[in-house]
């Protein structure tokens, strides 16, 4: 597969687009189902760079995986080949993606061991992986680092419940220590833990397979040690950072697009903050409905101040979307303090959109004043790399909203997290090929 995009931008789209299964519920899901010996079905997991390879590291820990359709299979961890997870082909695969090391949770509490080496991922900053090993020690494992090979290693005979107060509501971490405390001894309780609806989706699977977690979708969770997980069907819900991105798209290029069954009731605050930025949408039953708009007018604050809009653990705003918020700003009528409170380094890629004609003051690495061309000035197409699998796709938004041709590069980075989005976007009416 090509790694360039090549764009004609300023093209009106219009039409239906149906957001894929969500790529960071896939990931947990997909490490669950290490659980249990028994078949696991999972439905709408997305056709995309990361998940797939997941789905091989599964494959080659000696998971048998049927494929019934698209998006829709059979898993079964009957027996494991624990030579793989301790090879040095695991530590090249284990490095290629970050969701990887929700595989140390499972491999605990199943097995009683646990290796992984430091896992992929964007790189957007520092990644601490802190919490997740704390976690696994408060519940009685055993933790060395190998410095030297960047190699993780976990043992424990038996872990054990117990109250623990993450130190940060992590998405990943919470998700490794809630698979590794369900079949804990006892009761173990996780405060400050972070409840996305990926999270609540996995804790309602490990319920459907016999765990007993409550408290779900809020920051307490109470589990119930259980000595045994079965099998269970899943279906991911729609990726909520693809709906958030349509939205934009269609503000950015004026477009009418409906989304599709996005269930409304998993998507947060999400709806209201792209309103913020005077974007029109409307609910029609599960799907949004965007107008065609000429212009969008960010809102200000109560007091008349300049909005700003910044990511915070759920049910904050994902800082996923953090940079869709940025480039559709770029064209809004007004100003908005974007603020990327969670990393470090997501916020450099402005640097492309400046060139391309927007406004942004990039006040430190964290925080960026956008000031709308409220579309008296298109942006200019240009070439560009991807930095990261967001940035990617804002770029993206930006030169379908351009002028002229855009040429984007390492687009492996818009792949690991979109499924044919190309496909998909020429099917809205979008000039874009791969070349
Ligand atoms: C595979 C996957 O699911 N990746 C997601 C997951 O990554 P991941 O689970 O790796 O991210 P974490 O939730 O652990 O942390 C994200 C960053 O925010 C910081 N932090 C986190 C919580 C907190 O209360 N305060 C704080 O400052 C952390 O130090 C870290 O720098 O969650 C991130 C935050 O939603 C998303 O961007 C990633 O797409
Ligand atoms: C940062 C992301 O992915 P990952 O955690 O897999 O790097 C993301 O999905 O936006």
């Amino acid at each position: 597969m090509s790694g360039t995009f090549q764009i004609r931008g300023g093209k009106q789209l219009q039409g239906e687009i149906t957001p894929q299964g969500a790529k960071n519920e896939a990931l947990q899901i997909l490490c669950a189902i290490l659980l249990t010996e028994e078949e696991v079905r999972v439905k709408n997991i997305p056709d995309i760079h990361d998940v797939n390879r997941l789905i091989e590291i599964l494959a080659d820990f000696g998971v048998k995986i049927t494929k019934h359709a698209h998006g829709d299979y059979s898993f079964k961890a009957d027996s494991v080949n624990f030579d793989y997870i301790k090879s040095a082909e695991f530590k090249k695969d284990g490095a290629k993606l970050r969701g990887s090391i929700m595989l140390l949770g499972p491999m605990l509490a199943r097995f009683g061991e646990g290796y992984m080496p430091t896992p992929g991922g964007d790189k957007i900053g520092r990644r601490r992986l802190d919490t997740h090993f704390q976690g696994f020690v408060e519940l009685g494992a055993e933790f060395r680092y190998d410095e030297e090979e960047a190699w993780y290693c976990l043992k424990a005979k038996q872990l054990t419940g117990k109250f623990i107060l993450l130190e940060e509501a992590s998405v990943t971490g919470t998700a490794n220590i809630i698979m590794a405390a369900v079949l804990a001894k006892g009761e173990t309780r996780i405060y400050n833990a972070a409840c996305e609806p990926y999270l609540q989706q996995l804790c309602n699977m490990l319920n459907r397979m016999g765990a007993k977690i409550s408290g779900i979708g809020s920051n307490l969770l109470t589990i119930e040690g259980v000595n045994y997980l079965g099998g269970t069907e899943h279906t991911m819900l729609p990726d909520m950072v693809e709906i958030g991105s349509w939205i934009g798209l269609a503000a950015m290029t004026k477009s009418e697009i409906t989304i599709k069954n996005v269930e409304w009731d998993h998507l947060g605050v999400i709806p209201n903050t792209f309103r913020k930025l005077g974007i029109q949408l409307d609910r029609s039953g599960e799907d949004i409905y965007i107008p065609a708009q000429e212009q969008y007018k960010i809102q200000k604050f109560i007091d008349g101040s300049i909005l700003t809009v910044s990511d915070a653990p759920w049910p904050g705003f994902t800082p996923d979307l953090l940079s869709i918020v940025l480039v559709v700003a770029t064209q809004a009528h007004g100003t908005v303090l974007v603020h990327q409170k969670m990393f470090e380094s997501r916020l450099f890629f402005v640097d492309k959109l400046i060139d391309m004609g927007a406004q942004i003051i990039l006040c430190d690495p964290h925080r960026a004043t956008v000031v709308g061309l409220n579309h008296e000035s298109p942006l200019r197409g240009t070439s560009m790399v991807s930095p990261d699998i967001r940035a990617g796709n804002a770029l993206l938004i930006a030169a379908l909203s351009a002028t002229g041709q855009s040429i984007i590069q390492n687009i492996e980075q818009i792949d690991r997290g979109y499924e044919n989005i190309d496909g998909r976007l020429r099917a809205i009416g979008a000039d874009i090929i791969r070349i």
